[in-house]
């Protein structure tokens, strides 16, 4: 028997980078971890506001996912010429169609967690329920809202196998634990009613560097070593990325998967990452203006609160919660002009290794932006005085600076920032007859 899949000699871990399919917690390990923002909470400040967005959790994939990994598999086991191993033999499908696309335990685990780390900065606020919160109307979104509300409220009862979604929201509003879950696609999926994104999103164009890439020197390396391997006269680059992504869903949902050594070294985990990236930065990010344009009705709603505490400092402490998906939260990191750097391209991976713009770091499962707003405390010694209202922005728990400013600043200039930002943008940008300009 082909020992090939035994585990207890791989030197592989499973917490290797996976791009947007990335657990939260795998994803903390590539964090830059003295900017851990628990670490980072201004001295005599105590927060007064928090805006935050969150993806979901991890998520089983969709049902034709599904079903081309077991066709694949079966292709394999069929058309192999060497001894099968294992962990291929007797491979059977994890994943039940039924639960495409839904929210898993994993996932409601990161936000129930992410809840709990939140409120720790000033329980008052959600103790006394001062927050709004507004979702994404897929299940896998309104789900993640729930595990986030039970775990700011542990007192009551809340559990993942009765209170989760199995069918999206049609409602306009969800109440869960006494607390309302406003629907709010307009913020959520900005990316739906931009009509010239929807055209650009679904044109060939927008996956070119990525279907390059997986059609390149990289991937058919590990190709044909998975086909050595395995003695299959036939496998394509395309199915090798398939494959992958079996593998790396697996891993998010199920914490291994025993097909992780097919793909033998972390060089192999890294290049097949990138496909991931390529898709994101022309879809999402960089690669496109209006990707991340379009986030700016959401950059607006989510900056209210903090207008709303520079008119009135004394107000009570308060947080909006928004819950959408990778591609709510990439295009506004971009806005942002967080992680930019060199353009992506097919060709580049050797010199992007290193690149800032990486999903498994910036948009893993359960990935977060978050505005935190510190107020000065009472009494503070005017001798070690800072700005009474000072604002933090950090991603996935660690901090990260508005372009040229440090990661703490005085609440004007990062307000100054915004409003720069939002008052550029206009609606029509999103109409078909606006020449598809790259620098808008
Ligand atoms: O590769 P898949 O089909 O899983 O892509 C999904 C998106 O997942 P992602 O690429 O971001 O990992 C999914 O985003 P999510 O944040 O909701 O998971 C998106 O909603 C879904 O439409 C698929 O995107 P695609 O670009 O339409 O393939």
């Amino acid at each position: 028997m082909n020992s090939l899949c035994s585990s207890e000699h791989s030197s592989l871990s499973d917490e290797y980078p996976a791009g947007t399919k990335t657990a939260y917690a795998t994803s903390q390990k590539f964090q830059d971890s003295p900017l851990y923002l628990y670490k980072n909470v201004p001295k005599d400040y105590t927060l007064t506001g928090l805006s935050a967005l969150y993806r979901h959790g991890t998520r089983y994939p969709s049902s034709s996912k599904i079903q081309k990994w077991a066709t694949l598999i079966y292709s394999i086991q069929t058309n192999a010429t060497e001894d099968l191993p294992e962990c291929l033999e007797d491979w059977i499908p994890q994943m039940d169609v039924d639960l495409a696309w839904l929210l898993n335990d994993v996932g409601w685990a990161e936000l129930k967690g992410l809840a709990m780390r939140f409120k720790s900065l000033n329980p008052e606020i959600f103790n006394n329920r001062r927050y709004s919160v507004k979702s994404s109307f897929k299940a896998r979104c309104v789900s993640s809202a729930r595990g986030f509300i039970a775990g700011l409220h542990p007192e009551d009862h809340s559990d993942f196998s009765t209170d989760m979604d199995h069918v999206d929201a049609t409602e306009r509003s969800v109440t869960y634990l006494e607390t309302e879950i406003e629907i709010n696609n307009r913020l959520l999926r900005f990316f739906d009613s931009c009509r010239r994104h929807v055209d650009w999103e679904e044109s060939p164009r927008c996956e070119k560097e990525s279907r390059k890439f997986i059609a390149g020197g990289h991937v058919s390396s590990i190709r044909k070593e998975i086909a050595r391997m395995l003695g299959l006269k036939y496998i394509t680059n395309r199915q090798v990325a398939d494959l992958h992504q079996l593998v790396v869903f697996e891993t998010a949902l199920f914490g291994k998967s025993e097909l992780k050594e097919l793909f033998k070294t972390e060089d192999a985990f890294e290049i097949l990452e990138y496909v991931s990236d390529l898709k994101h930065y022309y879809k999402t990010g960089y690669g496109y203006a209006l990707n991340y344009r379009s986030a700016t009705p959401l950059l607006d709603d989510m900056v209210g609160l903090i207008r709303d505490m520079v008119k009135n400092p004394d107000a009570k402490p308060r947080a909006d919660l928004y819950f959408g998906h990778a591609e709510t939260a990439v295009p506004l990191m971009a806005l942002l002009g967080l992680f930019d750097g060199a353009p992506l391209t097919a060709d580049s991976f050797v010199l992007a290794r290193h690149r800032r713009f990486r999903c498994t770091k910036i948009a893993p499962f359960a990935a977060n932006i978050s505005f935190l707003l510190y107020k000065k405390n009472p009494g503070t010694d005017e001798d070690a005085a800072g700005p009474d209202l000072v604002l933090q922005i950090a991603v996935n728990e660690h901090l990260v600076n508005i372009p040229g400013q440090h990661h703490t600043v005085d609440v004007h200039v990062a307000l100054e920032y915004f409003e720069k930002k939002i008052k550029s943008w206009s609606q029509h940008e999103c109409e078909l007859n606006k020449t598809p300009n790259q620098e808008l």
